[in-house]
């Protein structure tokens, strides 16, 4: 398998301060690929040394077949990045910014100017000094400057950052259609699951500095099953009832007095029944579905 965005055991210190390591990315071509890791966890460390901004301590980032080197100037024309956030000259307005990068990046091609304002719900605000413009407007005139040159692969760190549920959904939109019509492929950062749940095709997920895991959406999507949760007054005694009077095993004690029983053999009447058979008090049980949300914690708690 070939991919388009590649980092091989890539270390970032800085001092003797270990930012990331060992971290091994793989993103296919035309596929939006969800990064996903609490605040701190490296997202923008990672997502700097693919940009070039920064150089990795160890390891390399192969992108478009090519080793990332500081002189890697084609490589970078192709790619389009936001990283943090997107800054302005802000006493220009959102238009000349853009004719400025046009500028900058040896790229003239009519109209694209407009095209990548209306795109981004922008076109009447385009003629406004940017210090006028909120959060969101900037954060959409980012991604605005970003698409102008029709790069082929999109950086984005948390590119929805200050954005409110609409100016959200407007990206992951955006996002899904660069992706099905011009074949854009998208590396996002976010820290917030169900920004990229309906949209990523493969999750990578970090925490403290390492790559818990890479997996397609659709595996998750599958991974996702359904338990009863079950909440007693002596955890204990309930689960001896569970092993030995009901004869489960596929089940975990969470904190408190709360436990997940993960086997479709077993009726929440049966349970409840047993329980009080057995002395034990049924405070609360019903049926719950396993989320994406909770398959990210459990990944981010075993990766400590
Ligand atoms: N220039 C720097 N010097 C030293 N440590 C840094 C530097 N930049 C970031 N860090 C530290 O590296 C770790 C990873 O930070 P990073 O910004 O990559 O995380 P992140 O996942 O992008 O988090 P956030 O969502 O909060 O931006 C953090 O502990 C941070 O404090």
């Amino acid at each position: 398998m070939t991919y388009i965005l590649q980092t091989n055991h890539v270390t970032k210190s800085i001092g003797k301060k270990e930012l990331v390591r060992d971290v091994n990315i793989h993103i296919k071509k035309g596929e939006i690929y969800g990064f996903l890791g609490p605040n701190g966890a490296g997202k923008t460390t990672v997502m700097k040394m693919i940009t070039n901004l920064w150089k990795p301590t160890e390891g390399e980032i192969e992108i478009f077949g090519e080793k990332l080197t500081p002189t890697s100037y084609g490589v970078l024309k192709r790619m389009g990045s936001i990283i943090e956030f997107p800054t302005f000259y802000e006493t220009m307005s959102g238009y000349d910014n853009l004719v400025l990068h046009c500028e900058y990046m040896g790229y003239h091609n009519p109209g694209s100017i407009e095209n990548a304002l209306e795109l981004l719900h922008l076109t009447e605000a385009g003629s406004k000094p940017v210090k006028s413009y909120s959060l969101g407007m900037k954060q959409r005139l980012g991604i605005a400057r970003t698409i102008l040159t029709k790069p082929e692969l999109l950086v984005l760190d948390e590119p929805t950052n200050g954005l409110d549920p609409a100016g959200m959904k407007q990206i992951r939109d955006l996002l899904k259609m660069l992706c099905a019509e011009y074949h854009i492929t998208v590396m996002i950062s976010t820290h917030i699951l169900s920004e990229i749940e309906s949209i990523a095709d493969t999750i990578g997920v970090i925490d403290h500095g390492k790559l818990v895991k890479e997996v397609p959406m659709k595996e998750v999507a599958e991974m996702n099953t359904s338990y009863i949760y079950l909440e007693v007054n002596d955890n204990k005694r309930a689960s001896y009832v569970l092993a030995d009077k009901l004869e489960l095993d596929n089940f975990k004690i969470m904190d408190g007095h709360r436990i997940r029983i993960y086997d479709s053999r077993v009726t929440t009447q049966e349970i409840t029944r047993v329980m009080h058979d057995n002395g034990v008090e049924v405070i609360s049980i019903g049926k719950q579905m396993e989320t994406l949300e909770d398959y990210f914690l459990k990944l981010t708690a075993d990766g400590k």
